[in-house]
């Protein structure tokens, strides 16, 4: 079985629909985030505060590489910038490995990240109009890396068990 790698635009969903798969597939599911977080034993808002975007960039690129390389089957859930640093976005495309990008449009993406950004550095000390603009900018710079993927599942207007059946479809 291949490993199975969510990925794109923060508040996509990468974290809760990996966890709803994982439930229903019963294959374990991982959260790069949670990864760095366990290894470094420091959260990624203090990853970013003590220590900078440049290092925590290096410390993903090297957990996204053993997780790949680990020989366990699992669903894992990317951090929203995975793709877009170290040359990841080509490990995406490795044949042993099956990876779905979670499409989101800037509006799905604002009305969830307003309500939630206070564990995401990138965006927590933002005023809302100020939001919309960088994600609106943002998401159109990270595109290139996130169509990478293999696979791309539109999430506007579903449910979370919408998007797993989705995801269920391309598995099967
Ligand atoms: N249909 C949906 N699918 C996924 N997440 C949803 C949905 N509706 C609301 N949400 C909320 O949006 C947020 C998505 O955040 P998260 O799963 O952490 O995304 P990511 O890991 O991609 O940043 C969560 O708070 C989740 O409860
Ligand atoms: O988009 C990004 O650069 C980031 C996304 C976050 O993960 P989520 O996409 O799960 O919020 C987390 O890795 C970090 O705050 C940086
Ligand atoms: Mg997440």
């Amino acid at each position: 079985m291949k490993k199975i790698v969510l990925l794109g635009y923060m508040g996509c969903g990468k974290s809760t629909i990996a966890q709803n798969l994982s439930k229903i597939t019963n294959i374990p599911f991982l959260d790069l985030d949670t990864c760095i977080e366990k290894r470094a034993n420091l959260s990624i808002n203090e990853i970013f505060s003590k220590h900078g975007e440049v290092y925590f960039r290096k410390l993903e690129h090297e957990m996204f590489v053993e997780l790949l390389n680990s020989s366990e089957n699992n669903i894992i859930g990317l951090g929203g910038g995975t793709p877009c640093y170290a040359n990841n976005h080509l490990l995406l495309q490795n044949d042993d490995i099956v990876s779905i990008y979670l499409k989101a449009s800037i509006e799905t993406l604002y009305n969830r990240l307003a309500q939630n950004k206070s564990k995401r550095p990138l965006i927590a000390n933002m005023e809302e109009d100020e939001m919309k603009e960088f994600i609106a900018k943002h998401l159109f710079d990270r595109s290139f890396y996130y169509n990478h993927a293999q696979h791309k599942v539109s999430v506007d207007g579903k449910s979370v068990e919408e998007t797993v059946e989705d995801i269920l479809e391309i598995l099967a």
